[in-house]
């Protein structure tokens, strides 16, 4: 992505950064375009979290630099960031569970309208038509009226999706976002991620220990070991790099392994 004319939803350059003397990151660069579904792995304490963190606000980096959309914004805080069109999900759903479905996405609606217009926006009934469309994009629709404390874990993820996209991202962090899944519900959550970045133009970072859900749908690999970016490419390059086979196994396939 990224060719000539085309502007990366987001660039990072050289992000470093140490926690007193242990070094997290040092000098991770890579970029995902509109469309594309970007898989960040490498092994516990390789800097997964702390690139998320960087790129969503919550750290500052020692250096390097963060550009969302051509805009330099390294180091605005995530309030801003998430203004400025980045969403994300987390490990542990931030779902209300005593609320409906619908009631979910449309107060994820009304928040995300309120950090962008006012308060005085507020008037909560607006926000069900596109609740509604929002539920239908990510098939929970048939849901919609059931309180969230009630939904199988599958269905959470899929609702805690559709309240991302309620503050409608041009970049969607998820972390680890089939943790705690069965295999098959994992690919078809990562189906549907895949079919709203396409259809909506999204770009997506995710960190992800199973690696069927990495080989078998991101765009693009990006492998982190000790703070340092050690091979950036298509899930075929990656899977068949020496040192990420390496990494991984010693020797072997990558396939269907966790770190
Ligand atoms: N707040 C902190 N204080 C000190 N060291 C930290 C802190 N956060 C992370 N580290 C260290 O920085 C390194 C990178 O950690 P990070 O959490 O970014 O890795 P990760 O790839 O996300 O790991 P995991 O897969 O286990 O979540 C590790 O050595 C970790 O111990």
């Amino acid at each position: 992505m990224g060719g000539a004319g085309v502007v990366n939803v987001l660039e990072v350059k050289g992000l470093t950064k140490s926690y007193g003397g242990v070094r997290a990151l040092e000098g991770a660069s890579f970029s995902i375009g509109a469309g594309e579904l970007l898989a960040l792995i490498g092994p516990n304490g390789a800097g997964k979290s702390t690139c998320f963190n960087i790129v969503n606000g919550q750290l500052r980096p020692d250096r390097g630099s963060v550009c969302l959309a051509g805009r330099d914004v390294t180091g605005l805080p995530p309030r801003r960031m998430a203004r400025l069109g980045v969403g994300r999900t987390f490990q542990i759903a931030a779902v209300f569970d005593s609320m409906t479905v619908l009631e979910n996405v449309q107060t994820a609606l009304l928040a995300a309208r309120r950090a962008v217009f006012g308060m005085w926006r507020a008037a909560a009934g607006m926000e069900r038509e596109d609740a509604l469309v929002l539920l239908e994009q990510t098939g929970m629709a048939q849901h919609a009226h059931r309180p969230a404390g009630e939904l199988a874990y599958g269905d959470v993820k899929r609702l805690e999706l559709a309240m991302a996209m309620a503050g409608n991202p041009k970049l969607l962090l998820m972390d680890e976002p089939t943790a705690g899944m069965a295999a098959a519900e994992r690919l078809a959550l990562i189906d549907l991620v895949k079919r709203l970045t396409r259809s909506r133009g999204l770009a997506v970072l995710f960190t992800e220990h199973s690696m069927d859900v990495v080989f078998g749908h991101a765009d693009r690999v990006v492998v982190l070991a000790r703070g340092q970016i050690i091979a950036d490419g298509s899930v075929e390059a990656v899977r068949s790099d020496p040192q990420v086979r390496a990494l991984y196994l010693g020797t072997g396939s990558v396939t269907g392994e966790r770190s």
